[in-house]
C-alpha cells in the first residue's frame, strides 16, 4: 500500500521542521477562521484576497507529488500531517491531539466557527469526522488497530461550538475485528455517543506491527 513512507531525518532537525509545520498550519488556520467570520469592507477584502494568493503561490513553488501519507522517521517518531483531525499542518484539522490513558484515550478542544453545520452547532459530518479517529486511536492505544467497517453514532442534543471533549475506548477484539466506543460531550453534558468496528484489512495482517496503518505517535 503506497503513502507509507520511512524517512531518516536527524532527530533534532525532524523537530526544528515539527515546529515549523504546527506554525504554518496554526497561521493557516486563523486565516480559515477569520475568513469564515470577518466583515471587513470590498478594499480589505480584495488587499487580503491577494496576499493570500501570493502566499499559496510561494508555498506552491515546491510540493510533493501526492498526499502527505503517513512518514516513519528512523528515531521512531511518525508524521501524519495530512490527517483532517490531527495533521498539524492541515488547516481542516482543529488539530486534535489525543492523551492515551492505560484504558481509553482523550482530548479536550475547541472547535470554531468553520465547523458549523446548524446556527452555532457542530457540523454532523465533523462529530463523525472526530469520533471515526478517537476510536480509530483507542484501537490503536490498546494495540488492535484497523481501519474503520462500521461506525454508528447517536447524536443525544446538539453540540454547541466551542470547548468539546472526546474521548474513546476499545470494547473488546474478535478475530481481526475491534469494538470501540467513544463520547463527545460540552459544558451541556453528552452530546453524541459512537461505536464502531475497526478491522486489520488483508493486506495489512502481515506487516510488523510497529507499521500496521500508522501506530505512533508525533
Ligand atoms: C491510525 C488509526 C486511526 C484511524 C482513524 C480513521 C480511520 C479511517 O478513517 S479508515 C478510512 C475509512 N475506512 C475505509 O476506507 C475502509 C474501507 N474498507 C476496507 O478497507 C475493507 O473492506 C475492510 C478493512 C473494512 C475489511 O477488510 P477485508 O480485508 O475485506 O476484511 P475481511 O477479511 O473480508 O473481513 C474480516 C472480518 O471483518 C468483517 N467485516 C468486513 N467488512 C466489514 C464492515 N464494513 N463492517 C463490519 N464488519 C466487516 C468480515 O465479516 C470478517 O468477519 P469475520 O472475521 O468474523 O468473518
Amino acid at each position: 500500500m503506497s503513502g507509507y513512507i520511512t524517512e531518516e531525518i536527524p532527530a533534532e532537525e525532524l523537530t526544528r521542521q515539527i515546529e515549523q509545520a504546527r506554525e504554518l498550519g496554526d497561521s493557516v488556520r486563523r486565516l480559515v477562521t477569520a475568513t469564515v467570520v470577518t466583515d471587513v469592507g470590498e478594499e480589505e477584502l480584495a488587499e487580503a484576497r491577494a496576499h493570500i494568493d501570493a502566499a499559496a503561490e510561494i508555498l506552491e513553488r515546491s510540493r510533493i507529488d501526492s498526499s502527505f501519507g503517513l512518514r516513519f522517521n528512523s528515531d521512531g517518531r511518525l508524521r501524519n500531517w495530512g490527517n483532517a483531525v490531527e495533521g498539524i499542518r492541515n488547516p481542516l484539522a482543529p488539530p486534535v491531539e489525543f492523551h492515551a490513558e492505560a484504558d481509553h484515550v482523550w482530548a479536550e478542544f475547541d472547535l470554531g466557527p468553520q465547523y458549523e453545520g446548524p446556527p452555532g452547532l457542530v457540523h454532523g459530518g465533523v462529530i463523525g469526522l472526530i469520533l471515526d479517529q478517537v476510536l480509530g486511536n483507542a484501537a490503536v492505544n490498546a494495540g488492535s488497530p484497523g481501519m474503520t467497517g462500521t461506525l454508528t453514532i447517536r447524536y443525544r442534543q446538539g453540540t454547541a461550538l466551542g470547548p468539546i471533549r472526546v474521548e474513546g475506548r476499545l470494547d473488546r477484539t474478535e478475530g481481526h475485528k475491534s469494538f470501540a466506543s467513544g463520547t463527545i460531550s460540552t459544558a451541556d453534558g453528552l452530546c453524541a455517543e459512537a461505536e464502531g468496528i475497526f478491522i486489520m484489512p488483508r493486506w495489512a495482517r502481515g506487516l510488523d506491527a510497529s507499521r500496521q496503518l500508522g501506530v505512533g505517535d508525533a
